[in-house]
């Protein structure tokens, strides 16, 4: 398999990408989706723990932080894992030619800055957080996705940590009701993660990955995710019965509940359409989690 280009890029016909190809491909590498999703996870972590906001501006700069490190995170994996990828997913920015891996580099470095720039107005335990985080992003791709389980659940603690550093932004990092969404997130995410790996299990088998499919097997790392997904399904009761969140809650948690164990069912058939519809119902149950704190029950969110 041709390395992808490493300091030149060129689309199929060889010919270099168009300024408008490049800038596609860059916005690509950050996959817009997540960085939108991600920074919506910090807002709502923020309120959660402080509903009306005392600090906005510590808010924001925690949103931008997680929106450039989400970015920079996504950037850098595509980079690292440009081989794989042209096994896995050869459309992606950097195999297709649309940016070469140097540029890719680059990018996701000049988004890190970005991070870096918004989190030093933060909280210290914010900063904390945002320094830990961004050296688990650098280091994810090369020393924990190919070790079995570890790197499924390092996304899930990134994931789950939004909800931690919106709420320590606002400097109540430690509040249960932002703890629970927290393992909400992570035990939901280390389950995509699997089902994922299951997925890419070619590429990755052909690169030398150790992933939790490899490893143990297929259905053996699928009943493992589905085991994370059943707990978080159960723990997902406990922000209307123990924090206040309000019926709303409920009505839109329990569709995507549903949506979510269904997809586990299907990833033993087609971890493809599953990862997708897991996606689909974390996103469900992210609107929620805003819903639910929007219309709390009489009394504080706890
Ligand atoms: C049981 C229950 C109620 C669970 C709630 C789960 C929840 C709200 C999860 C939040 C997940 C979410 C909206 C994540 C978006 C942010 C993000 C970047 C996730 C990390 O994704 C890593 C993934 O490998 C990227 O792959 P892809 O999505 O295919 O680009
Ligand atoms: C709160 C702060 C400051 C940071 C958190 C940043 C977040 C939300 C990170 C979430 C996880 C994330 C974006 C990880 C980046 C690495 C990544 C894309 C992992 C999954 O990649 P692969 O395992 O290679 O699978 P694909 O590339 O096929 O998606
Ligand atoms: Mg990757």
């Amino acid at each position: 398999m041709p390395p992808a280009a490493e300091t030149e890029s060129s689309v199929g016909d060889g010919s270099p990408p168009g300024a408008a190809e490049t800038a596609r491909g860059l916005l690509e590498l950050t996959r817009p989706g997540n960085i939108l999703s991600a920074g919506i996870l910090t807002f709502t972590g923020s309120f959660v723990a402080a509903g009306v906001f005392t600090t906005p501006y510590h808010v924001l700069a925690a949103v931008l932080a997680t929106v450039f490190a989400t970015g920079a995170g996504n950037a850098v994996n595509d980079y690292f894992d440009r081989e794989i990828d042209m096994i896995n997913r050869p459309d992606r920015p950097i195999p297709r030619g649309a940016v070469s891996a140097r540029g890719a580099l680059a990018f996701s470095l000049v988004l890190f800055l970005g991070a870096v720039v918004c989190a030093v107005f933060l909280p210290v335990e914010a900063l904390v957080i945002a320094v830990v985080n961004l050296l688990a992003l650098v280091a994810y791709t090369e020393y924990f996705k190919g070790l079995p389980g570890v790197g499924n659940v390092v996304v899930g603690y990134l994931t789950g940590s939004t909800f931690l550093f919106g709420a320590a932004a606002v400097n109540n990092a430690l509040a249960p009701s932002v703890l629970i969404l927290f393992g909400l997130a992570a035990l939901a995410t280390v389950t995509r993660e699997i089902v994922k790996d299951v997925e890419d299990i070619a590429g990755d088998r052909e690169e030398g990955l150790k992933t939790l499919p490899i490893v143990v097997g297929e259905r053996p790392a699928l009943f493992i995710g589905v085991s994370a997904m059943v707990a978080a399904v159960g723990a997902s009761v406990y922000p209307y019965f123990n924090s206040g969140f309000g019926l709303a809650y409920l009505v839109l948690v329990i569709p995507a509940d549903i949506l979510m164990l269904a997809a586990c069912v299907q990833s033993f058939e087609d971890p493809s359409a599953a990862q997708k519809r897991i996606k689909h119902g974390m996103l469900l149950a992210t609107a929620a989690f805003i819903a639910g704190r929007a219309f709390a029950l009489t009394g504080p969110v706890v």
